[in-house]
């Protein structure tokens, strides 16, 4: 089988200004991928064009093996999409929902039934199926999105920041469901930008910032770019970050320094790595 998502020179123009800037990524089948970047940085933009809500402007985009473009509706047939502003219908019923989704994507009737059954069961839904959707919580909509994302059986499944405006605890119970549906072999592409959502749920985590990708690989492979090993200074309201190849090396500079007030050496981690990228914090 060949790539699950695969983009190659991707670019998207809205009023003259490059949005998404030749990105270029690919993504296997059953990884779970995290696209990390600050508000503007592309991000849904990138999910956007996958999901083939928008045309790239130049580039070629493939999805489940199949042209973003040129064969839409076999991409959309194989993708379930969970975005910020996904719509779903408030005043009707958590069931009528889901019922409303299967029929779009001609489910035959009793494998409609059963598969909605299942899939409220899955996080938790069933004894809401005939709440009005208004009722119910940020957390419930959110999972009564991923549900109805998932009823005609997708490989790939897109979240556009699934977590954002959620409390902690709501948060943990998505990432167990986003754990275990990759453990079941769906392919996952999210955005986010929660440093802690990716360090947990990511296998390869993509830094985008003004439209770019800056960087890309598994956490180990990003800290081990980038140095392992951290000192820090402390210099009245902010902080100085130096890397270096590993921890024994920043040890070795922090002993050879002749005044080592306010020095630090520690491990670095993901959002020392995004700061020294962008030169900006996220939030
Ligand atoms: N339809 C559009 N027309 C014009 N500009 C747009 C459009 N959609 C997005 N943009 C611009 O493209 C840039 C990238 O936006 P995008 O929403 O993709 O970023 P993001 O990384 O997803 O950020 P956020 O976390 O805020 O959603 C922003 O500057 C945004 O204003």
């Amino acid at each position: 089988m060949g790539a699950a998502v695969d983009l190659q020179k991707v670019c998207k123009v809205y009023n003259k200004i490059p949005v998404v800037n030749d990105l270029s990524f690919t993504i296997e089948p059953g990884e779970i991928f995290g696209l990390l970047g600050p508000n503007g940085a592309g991000k849904s933009t990138t999910i956007r064009m996958l999901t083939t809500l928008t045309r790239p402007s130049s580039g070629e985009i493939s999805v489940a093996g199949y042209d973003a473009v040129r064969q839409s509706l076999q991409v959309k047939n194989h993708i379930g999409v969970v975005l910020q502003q996904t719509s779903v219908d408030i005043d009707l019923s958590v069931w009528e929902n889901m019922e409303f989704h299967g029929r779009l994507h001609h489910i035959s009737n009793p494998q409609r039934q059963h598969r909605i059954n299942q899939w409220l069961d899955y996080v938790g839904l069933t004894e809401k199926r005939d709440a009005l959707v208004k009722t119910l919580s940020g957390g419930m909509k959110r999972r009564l999105q991923i549900a109805r994302a998932l009823l005609h059986q997708p490989d790939i499944l897109f979240l556009d920041e699934p977590t954002v405006g959620l409390d902690p605890q709501t948060r943990r119970r998505l990432w167990e469901i986003i754990l275990d549906l990759n453990k079941q072999g769906m392919t996952i592409l999210l955005t986010t930008h929660y440093m802690e959502e990716v360090e947990y749920l990511c296998d390869r985590i993509g830094i985008m910032d003004g439209g770019k990708l800056i960087s890309l690989g598994t956490l180990q492979q990003l800290r081990q770019q980038h140095g392992e090993g951290l000192v820090v200074k402390q210099k009245e309201e902010s902080w100085e970050y130096k890397f270096f190849p590993n921890l024994e090396a920043a040890n070795l500079y922090l002993e050879q320094q002749p005044d080592k007030t306010g020095l630090m050496v520690r491990p670095s981690n993901l959002e020392d790595i995004f700061v020294e990228l962008t030169g900006h914090q996220l939030d």
